[in-house]
């Protein structure tokens, strides 16, 4: 059975994205896996599902896939995306959205000049969220890789970060230690590794070993989280520009307990049809 899909970026993160209100869709992990495959499948970094919601008062629920087929609690560009589809597809007209998440609800809003702008919610740092005691300063602890200490802001934007600073994001280990972070024994549902270097107060560049997808060209819950980081230790201002490889994203967050606004490109690239049964 042909189902249409959507093919999407947000920063060169890109999602295939699938419409479950209109009929349901079944994803087994083995189907996502093939249809992120960029040479047997279509190929995209998370594989996206809008449903019906399931709790009162939100509009959608909005499901992520990562390329390893693993189901996550949340993704920022996905959600920039899941806003352009669902208005591209007439499924609301709404300019602010309430969208039911794994990780929570989360409030994506289009803006005027076609940008997408999401409050991601408040940024988590207690052990439930993060396999660490939140003792430690500016949540900054120190991670054993390779026989090697490292020293990585842990925290979560609903999924989980390791957030280093480095001097040249160009230079950074990103996929040789990235995937060692990854699966770091400290963290039980895995993390995904960033690795930030600070411009100045205002602008950063970013580079993230994604959970179960490994680099891409863009993290919208890693622009978050290295944003939170920053700040937590000083080094940032409110309003940050956050220069990715494939594109840059404006975050602002006000502080401990304030909900971190993330804003950023929004794009489909094209629309196709595919046999789910025949992957
Ligand atoms: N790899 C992430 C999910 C996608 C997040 C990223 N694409 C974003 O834009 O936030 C995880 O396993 O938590």
């Amino acid at each position: 059975m042909s189902v249409p899909f959507s093919k999407m970026h947000g920063a060169g993160n890109d999602f295939v994205v699938f419409d479950g209100v209109s009929r349901p869709i079944q994803l087994t992990p083995q189907k996502i896996r093939r249809l992120a495959d960029r040479h047997f499948g279509i190929g995209c970094d998370q594989v996206l599902l809008v449903e019906r919601p399931t709790t009162a008062g939100a509009d959608f629920r909005y499901r992520i896939f990562n390329a390893d087929g693993g189901e996550v609690e949340q993704c920022g560009n996905g959600a920039r995306c899941f806003v352009r589809f669902v208005r591209d597809k007439r499924l609301t007209a709404k300019d602010e959205i309430a969208v039911e998440t794994l990780a929570g609800m989360i409030y994506p809003r289009l803006e005027a000049d076609g940008d997408v702008s999401v409050n991601m919610g408040v940024p988590r740092f207690e052990p439930a969220e993060v396999p660490f005691e939140a003792a430690v300063r500016e949540n900054v602890y120190d991670l054993e890789v390779d026989g090697r200490i490292v020293k990585a802001s842990i925290l979560s934007m609903g999924n989980p970060h390791a957030v280093q600073l480095v001097p040249d994001v160009d230079a950074a280990p990103v996929n040789t230690q990235g995937p060692q972070i990854e699966r770091h024994p400290r963290f039980p549902r895995r993390v995904n590794a960033g690795y930030m270097q600070i411009v100045d107060r205002r602008h950063i560049r970013l580079r993230v070993y994604e959970r179960g997808a490994g680099e891409t060209l863009a993290c919208g819950t890693g622009a978050c989280a290295a944003m939170v980081a920053g700040r937590q230790r000083g080094l940032l201002d409110d309003k940050v520009e956050v220069k990715l490889t494939g594109g840059t994203l404006r975050v602002s967050w006000a502080g401990e307990g304030q909900p971190v606004w993330m804003t950023g490109p929004a794009i489909t690239v094209f629309e196709g049809t595919i046999d789910l049964e025949k992957l």
